[in-house]
């Protein structure tokens, strides 16, 4: 196994969409498909039954717990520094970064929990959160095509995996 490339950006970045261009060689896990498997329950309702700071612990231990060539992050993942620390020791990290209303669009018709809170609250989370994500090893431009991003991932992968 290749040192572990961490994808991270804010919801909409197209983080989850990687998946099916990335090498067919890597192995690839997304954090929030493990967590529904392992709680049982889509994100959306845990969080109606648990909230947010249980689904952050969940959160933390899946990602300590997780071995692959390419670990896909929640878009809250930076919200912990220790995840932050973690990823950097283990790893590789890589922002998709895309613009706010871009990202936006992307989601609001979306069942993403946070996304209920309305836009002008998860625009005050985006900009509370892009100093975190700039912390990256690398940072990709997200509003290419996903094909393009798996291409460039690939070829990163090759030289620093
Ligand atoms: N590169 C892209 N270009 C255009 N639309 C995209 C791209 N990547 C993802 N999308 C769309 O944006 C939405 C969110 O994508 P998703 O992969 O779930 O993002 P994330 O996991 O980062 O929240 C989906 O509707 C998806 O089809
Ligand atoms: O930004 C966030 O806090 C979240 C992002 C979601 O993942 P995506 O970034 O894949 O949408 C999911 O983990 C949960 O709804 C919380
Ligand atoms: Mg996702």
């Amino acid at each position: 196994m290749t040192k572990p490339f961490y994808i991270i950006g804010f919801m909409g970045t197209g983080k989850s969409s990687l998946k099916q261009y990335l090498a067919k060689s890597n192995h690839v896990i997304d954090l929030d498909e493990l967590f529904e498997t392992h709680t049982g329950m889509d994100i959306p309702a845990y969080f109606d039954r648990y909230g947010e700071a249980a689904f952050r612990l969940q959160e933390s231990r899946l990602l300590q717990n997780a071995r692959a060539d390419y670990i896909v992050t929640g878009g809250g993942i930076v919200e912990r520094e220790a995840n932050m620390e973690w990823m950097r020791e283990q790893g590789v990290i890589i922002t998709l970064d895309l613009p706010f209303e871009a990202c936006w669009e992307r989601i609001k018709d979306s069942d993403r929990p946070l996304v209920r809170n309305g836009k002008a609250a998860v625009h005050t989370l985006y900009e509370r959160r892009r100093p975190l994500y700039a912390r990256a090893n690398h940072v990709l431009d997200a509003s290419l095509c996903t094909e393009a991003i798996a291409h460039t991932l690939n070829q990163l992968k090759e030289v620093e995996g």
